[in-house]
């Protein structure tokens, strides 16, 4: 049972604020994908978009290639940014009510429920009130109410924020057991080096577009303009006369750009005949300079 939810083409304005532009991107089952982008960018935006609490001003979403229906809508497990549980209500009541809301059975829902809360380390406080439990806590208790009711795919609006480190060990394992399954699961955040461990894929967006997608692999291809260093014994003042474009030049060591490997070639030669080469390769670009530079 594959599902893929796709945008197509998503624009959306506020008044003349245009806020996402010709935005496309798919959610592929069994992947964890990672929606990353600066503050502002659209990523809350575009997620309402899709789970339908707001509607684009055009461009198309799509669940296996046919348009999004509010029946799908409704099995999609989201957790938004402003978050939505009750704070009163005792958590294990919120999520068995929350799953009956979905159609689930009391004892069903109750099952479910507690077993969420066991695999997240929220069992002991299953019968207290939402507003006793510590903030790291009641996001735990969001990501239950996401999932409760079985969910056909996963839309997480920062769900890792605030979570202690194990937290977020946990949340993975429960969040990669629904990818699993089957669901797609989209999640954003704006911890990098976290999203870069999590995800099987990633959207990076700036100013409501589309930067990058892909594996981390995929976009360090995709977006990378090979960088060259070269360590040599000799002058380098000559590397200035080549036409690349340089992007740290320090006595005896360079960095360069070039899309050809005849290109470096070319500037390994010159530099051989001028001295002894003590280095010579490509730098490797980590997925956080990408990030910056995409967004910039
Ligand atoms: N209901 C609204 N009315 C007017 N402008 C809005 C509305 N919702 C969002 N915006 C604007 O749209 C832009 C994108 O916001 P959005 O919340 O989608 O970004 P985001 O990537 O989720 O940001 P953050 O990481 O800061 O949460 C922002 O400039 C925001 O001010």
């Amino acid at each position: 049972m594959a599902i893929v939810i796709r945008l197509d083409n998503v624009t959306k304005s506020f008044g003349d604020h245009q806020v996402l532009t010709d935005m496309s991107f798919a959610i592929k089952p069994g992947i964890m994908t990672g929606f990353v982008g600066g503050n502002g960018a659209g990523k809350t935006t575009a997620m309402r978009i899709i789970i339908g609490v707001l509607n684009q001003d055009s461009g198309t979403i799509t669940v296996d290639d046919e348009p999004i229906t509010a029946g799908y809508r409704a099995h999609i497990g989201y957790m938004p940014e402003e978050r939505g549980l009750y704070p009163k209500m005792k958590v294990l009541d919120q999520l068995v009510y929350l799953a009956q809301l979905h159609g689930k059975s009391a004892a069903h829902a109750k099952r479910r429920g507690m077993e969420l809360l066991e695999r997240l380390n929220l069992d002991a406080r299953a019968n207290d009130k939402l507003e006793e439990l510590s903030l790291g806590n009641q996001q735990r208790a969001q990501i239950a109410a996401a999932m409760v009711h079985d969910p056909v795919a996963l839309i997480l609006d920062e769900p890792f924020s605030g979570l202690d480190p194990l937290a977020v060990e946990t949340t993975v394992e429960v969040l990669r057991d629904a990818a699993s399954a089957g669901a797609p699961v989209l999640f954003s955040s704006h911890q990098l080096d976290l999203v870069e461990r999590l995800c099987d894929e990633l959207v990076i967006i700036a100013d409501g577009q589309v930067r990058a997608a892909g594996t981390r692999d995929e976009i360090l291809h995709a977006t990378a303009q090979p960088e060259w260093e070269l360590r040599t014994t000799a002058d380098t003042a000559w590397i200035n006369d080549t036409g690349v474009p340089i992007v740290h030049h320090e006595p005896g060591t360079v960095r360069f750009l070039a899309d050809d490997a005849t290109t470096a070639n070319r500037i390994l030669n010159e530099a051989s005949q001028r001295g002894t080469i003590e280095h010579f390769g490509k730098v490797s670009q980590s997925l956080h300079e990408i990030f910056k530079e995409t967004i910039r």
